[in-house]
């Protein structure tokens, strides 16, 4: 469904309606801690959010999904001339009806998208990351740009129209806050998937890293879980608390009927590293997650965040 498909020319495309349906059907089924954060935000904003999900699903899917073996620097390449023609107005496929749609009411810029596809690039050729600065390249093109494309539809300020850019009366756009919530949401995702990723030949977690806690990679492959592992897990997880805490100030400066949704998805993901702290470090056999009940019992929560913070 996700597969990069060739230009239907031969029949007319989904209409915008059918074409946000659709994609909306793609975010519910594939993330639904993101589709449960959009169920909290107005229509337009809502459905903006599912068009952006599906590109960047499609673009992660293209490295990382079914057909991962298949695609090259070329696929890339040419993922992104599609992507210049869908902000030129012209949808490929059924998916990019919404995007072309969503393009034309927010003011929405190509260059996170760009980086997003050299972020997805690097997975190409890179399997370990030296230090955490190159580490953090990456999760700002994955991540850190999510953070960017889905801030220029939530809008800032205080008023509450769909297309709220009142910035030039001096709101402030917190750009920093909005990369550090997506690069806290990635490094969240990486010690969520230490196992999966080993198992593919995968090592986020910077070596110099390991190499402070005199854990080795050969260790890591073996899912070795000893104290050595379990400070190298601490160290990570409180860098990862650290940025969700830098991001909250910039919660409050977006516009009032997103933040529960900001709220909600910054909460859900960073019980991630609470779950996994509950299971003892264990990355390699046990899956953390948050439990629907726990999803639930952040929403109350987040609301009360969104008035008062
Ligand atoms: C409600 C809400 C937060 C909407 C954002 C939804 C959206 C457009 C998400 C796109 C996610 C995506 C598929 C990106 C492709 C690369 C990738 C997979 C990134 C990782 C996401 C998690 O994906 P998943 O859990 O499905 O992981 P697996 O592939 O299954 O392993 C990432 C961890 C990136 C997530 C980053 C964000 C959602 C950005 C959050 C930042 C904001 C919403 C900005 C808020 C603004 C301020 C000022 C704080
Ligand atoms: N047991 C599992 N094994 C492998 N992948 C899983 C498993 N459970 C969930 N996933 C995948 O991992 C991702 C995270 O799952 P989780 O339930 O934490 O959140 P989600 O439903 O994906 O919501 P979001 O993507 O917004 O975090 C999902 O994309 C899901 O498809
Ligand atoms: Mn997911």
């Amino acid at each position: 469904m996700l597969q990069l498909s060739k230009l239907q020319c031969m029949r007319t495309l989904a209409s915008v309606d059918d074409s946000y349906e659709l994609c909306r059907q793609v975010t519910a089924s594939y993330a639904k801690n993101f589709y449960l954060g959009t169920q909290l935000m107005p229509e337009a904003k809502r459905r903006a959010i599912w068009a952006i999900y599906v590109w960047c699903r499609r673009t992660d899917e293209l490295v990382d999904g079914p057909g991962a073996a298949a695609t090259t620097p070329e696929t890339l390449d040419l993922w992104e001339k599609r992507l210049e023609s869908v902000f030129a107005g012209h949808p490929h496929d059924d998916y990019d009806v919404a995007l072309v749609d969503t393009l034309s009411r927010f003011p929405i810029d190509i260059q996170p998208f760009r980086e997003m596809i050299a972020g997805q690039q690097m997975d190409l050729y890179r399997s370990r990351y030296e230090t955490f600065e190159e580490l953090n390249l990456y999760c700002y093109r994955v991540a850190g740009t999510v953070g960017l494309m889905s801030m220029s539809v939530m809008g800032v300020g205080e008023s509450s129209s769909a297309a709220n850019w009142n910035w030039h009366w001096g709101n402030r756009i917190p750009k920093e806050e909005a990369i550090a919530l997506g690069i806290a949401k990635q490094l969240t995702n990486i010690l969520r998937d230490v196992g999966e990723d080993a198992r593919r030949g995968r090592i986020y977690i910077p070596l110099e890293d390991l190499a402070l806690f005199n854990y080795t990679e050969e260790d890591l492959f073996n899912g070795v879980i000893d104290n050595r592992w379990r400070e190298l897990m601490r160290f990570q997880i409180q860098r990862a608390r650290k940025l969700y805490a830098s991001a909250e100030p910039g919660i409050k400066v977006l516009s009032p009927d997103i933040r529960w949704t900001v709220w909600a998805a910054t909460m859900l993901y960073s019980r991630i590293l609470n779950a996994i702290e509950r299971n003892q470090y264990d990355v390699f056999q046990k899956r953390a997650y948050v439990s629907n009940s726990q999803k639930l019992l952040c929403l109350p929560a987040a609301w009360m965040k969104s008035k008062v913070l």
